[in-house]
């Protein structure tokens, strides 16, 4: 699975020009994208890179890829990165790894969103992988309450946990929140429930990234597959 993921990465990098500025994600394929393009930057490839974790920040480094922010640029040309679901309209479930928010941020400013992963994570219908919704911990009764209305008002239920890290204690984001993992096995309608989360208060972000995907580099078994959005970014 390992390799499948590093050949993703591997044919996204086959995009990357020089004097281009990028958004690296975050989690294990993202990670094989930034050690790869480590070993480019190192041979004279010139870009720059903004990342989506304190992770990926620190893995950049030790790779020797050079970092910035988006207070110091005004686009990124494209971002890499992985995801945890896929559709066929290249709707993503995304923040496996915590990093949602600052993925949607970065992915958002970005011209083009490379989606890499190896074949496992493409889905009919997104819902299987819990969806990661980043919530602020005051106020967490009332915030819960909301998104289970939204989630009735959508059509979706499941049971909702507040996701522990390694240590068993709470996870906290980089931003300093919680994240709540809801099982809704399939979501019919992702943009809906995704605009539905979007305007409850306490939420931070949700891992539902609508629109955002630009193509999707698949590897399986069989090779190498890239799926282009039919639709323009944003729609
Ligand atoms: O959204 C993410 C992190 O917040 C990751 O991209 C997602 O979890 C996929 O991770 P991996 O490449 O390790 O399977």
């Amino acid at each position: 699975m390992d390799q499948l993921k590093r050949q993703a990465a591997a044919r996204a990098l086959e995009d990357v020009r020089d004097g281009m500025q990028l958004g690296l994600g975050t989690g294990s394929t993202a990670k094989h994208f930034v050690e790869l393009l480590g070993e480019r930057v190192r041979a004279g490839l010139k870009v720059i890179g903004v990342p989506t974790s304190e992770a990926t920040r620190l893995d950049a480094i030790r790779c020797g890829v050079p970092l910035t922010t988006l207070d110091e640029i005004d686009h990124l040309d494209i971002t890499v990165d992985g995801a945890d679901e896929i559709d066929p309209e290249l709707n993503l479930i995304k923040g496996g790894g915590g990093a949602l928010l600052r993925e949607k941020i970065v992915a958002a400013a970005s011209d083009r969103m490379i989606v890499i992963a190896d074949d496992t994570k493409w889905v009919p219908t997104l819902g299987g992988f819990p969806l990661p919704v980043e919530v602020i911990p005051f106020g967490l009764g009332a915030t819960r309450r909301a998104i289970e209305k939204a989630f009735a008002e959508c059509g979706v239920s499941g049971q909702m946990a507040v996701r522990n890290g390694k240590d068993g204690h709470v996870f906290v984001t980089d931003g300093g929140h919680w994240i709540l993992d809801a099982q809704l096995e399939k979501i019919e309608d992702p943009a809906r429930l995704a605009t539905a989360l979007s305007a409850i208060p306490g939420v931070v972000e949700h891992g539902l990234f609508i629109g955002l995907a630009s193509s999707a580099v698949l590897a399986g078994g069989e090779g190498i597959r890239v799926i282009e959005r039919r639709k323009p970014k944003g729609d």
